[in-house]
């Protein structure tokens, strides 16, 4: 017998200030599946406004941790105490059994990882279980919202389809949306509560309405209905898109600095001065866990021909070699043998301020210069795990205790700011540095300095 309460959202007929009432006083009961750097701060602003939220996630460590008030998700500005607050009042609750929340919400909201095969094939299994787990708790009046970035298509027929064939039910029976996840780790919560608009695609009008009346009760920014799911699974994964190919543009345009004998970030810097142009900024490559994936999200299920992404996809996979390609013909030029250096990468994250190294660049830096018999060293500070790398880590302090051939700056951390260049050492020569962000002002040192994008200074 479910235990849900009479309150639901999809196909009602009460007025709508009055649905917006049952769903900020807790009459309708939400549940979020995936409480993880996403998950857990849209659970929280789901709490905040609903005081009714069970979240699911499959790693009782996580269920744990959240339901004696603790936050498993670092870096934040405030999380933690957010969430320690909406255990303590209740508004928050969490369960290793997605089945358990699903039997008790009229709300589901979906945010899970779609992982990348080794072959570039989206791996739907974890949506396809969580779905599965939904259907077994679904009645009429629910509403179910995916905001985790899947391939276009995905909510229309592969969620549609499962819902339908687990629970018996039928679209117009139960609400289905998509509505994208538009969040940067470092600030969820203030991108979660209206940075944006919330984009909302229903798979029918009345998913629509319900899921707009849902999110303007969240976003600051209001609400951007969209067509259909799949106009807003586009739209998700266009904005990827478009960054993935613009980097690339900048990463192939900052290869031709030495051969245009120019400073190509100043160009770039420039030609971004008339509002049509938003050239990105060139670096070592690609990181993270979304943009170098989200491409295949397109090439892969779909027939169409799409070279311009592919071979966006390619340049900026190339970048790391380029880096280590700058190094090697320094060595070359100075006669020294690329297997007696001794290297160290500044910044082993993918990104500065985010302890994630998914697709980070210095990943193949390191493996590349080892393969090539350097001695590869790494300085990261938010990170104490290093082993996927393939070098030796060290302290930021460490640095200036032994000496190194060059350093690649591949992820700029605020750390980095204090480093005393003229106290790190070669044992003979200029030390080779390669600026891989345009982040360093080294005009004072006498250390060897190339910019990517911007060649020798
Ligand atoms: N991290 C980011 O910067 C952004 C991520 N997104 C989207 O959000 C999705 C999730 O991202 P994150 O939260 O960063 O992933 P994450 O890896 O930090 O967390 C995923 C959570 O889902 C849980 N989980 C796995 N299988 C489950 C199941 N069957 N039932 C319930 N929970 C399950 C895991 O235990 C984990 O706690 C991404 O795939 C992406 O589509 C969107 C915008 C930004
Ligand atoms: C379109 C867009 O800006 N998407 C954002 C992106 O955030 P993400 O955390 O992946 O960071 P990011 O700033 O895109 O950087 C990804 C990678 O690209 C590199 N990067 C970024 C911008 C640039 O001009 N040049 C460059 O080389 C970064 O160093 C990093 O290695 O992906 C997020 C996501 O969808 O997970 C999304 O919510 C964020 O809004």
């Amino acid at each position: 017998m479910s235990t849900k309460l009479a309150d639901k959202l999809y196909g009602s007929e009460r007025p709508e200030p009055v649905q917006r009432e049952a769903l900020t006083n807790g009459q309708i009961p939400v549940a979020v599946y995936g409480l993880g750097k996403m998950g857990l701060p849209l659970a929280s602003v789901y709490a905040e406004t609903t005081g009714n939220v069970t979240g699911a996630d499959v790693d009782p460590d996580v269920v744990e941790t959240i339901n004696s008030g603790g936050c498993h998700v670092k870096r934040e500005p405030g999380l933690d105490a957010f969430v320690s607050e909406l255990v303590a009042d209740e508004s928050l609750t969490a369960t290793p059994e997605p089945r358990d929340a699903a039997a008790r919400a009229n709300v589901h909201v979906v945010i899970v990882p779609t992982p990348i095969t080794d072959e570039h094939e989206p791996d739907l299994a974890i949506l396809d279980a969580v779905v599965e787990d939904i259907a077994t708790g679904l009645s009429r009046g629910d509403l179910v919202i995916i905001e985790c970035t899947v391939p276009p298509q995905t909510t229309a027929h592969r969620v549609r389809s499962t819902l339908e064939s687990k629970s018996g039910l039928e679209l117009g029976e139960f609400g289905l949306a998509f509505c994208p996840e538009r969040t940067s780790s470092g600030r969820a919560l203030e991108d979660i509560r209206g940075a944006y608009p919330k984009v909302v695609g229903g798979a029918d009008n009345e998913s629509t309405r319900a899921a707009t009346l849902i999110y303007e009760e969240i976003n600051s920014k209001g609400v951007l209905p969209v067509s259909d799911t799949t106009t807003a699974e586009a739209v998700k994964v266009f904005e990827g898109l478009y960054r993935d190919v613009n980097i690339a543009l900048a990463n192939e345009l900052a290869t031709m600095t030495d051969e245009l004998g120019i400073d190509v970030n100043e160009a770039i810097e420039v030609a971004n001065t008339q509002p049509f142009c938003n050239i990105h900024d060139p670096g070592p490559g690609v990181g993270g866990h979304c943009i170098p994936f989200y491409p295949y999200f397109v090439i892969e299920p779909f027939e169409t021909e799409t070279p311009l992404i592919e071979t966006a996809r390619a340049v900026n996979d190339s970048m790391p070699q380029f880096a280590i390609d700058k190094l090697r013909e320094e060595f070359d030029a100075e006669g020294m043998a690329f297997e007696d250096s001794s290297i160290l990468l500044l910044g082993l994250t993918y990104r500065p301020g985010v302890e994630e190294i998914r697709a980070s660049p210095s990943l193949d830096i390191a493996a590349i210069g080892s393969e090539w018999g350097a001695d590869m060293y790494g300085v990261d500070p938010m990170l104490d795990d290093t082993s996927a790398f393939d070098l030796t880590q060290l302290d930021l302090e460490d640095i200036y205790e032994q000496s190194f051939d060059a350093v690649v700056m591949v992820t700029h951390h605020d750390d980095f700011d204090d480093i005393r260049w003229d106290e790190i050492s070669r044992s003979e020569g200029q030390l080779v540095v390669i600026d891989g962000r345009d982040t360093l002002d080294l005009d004072g040192s006498d250390h060897r300095v190339y910019t990517i994008g911007g060649g020798y200074v």
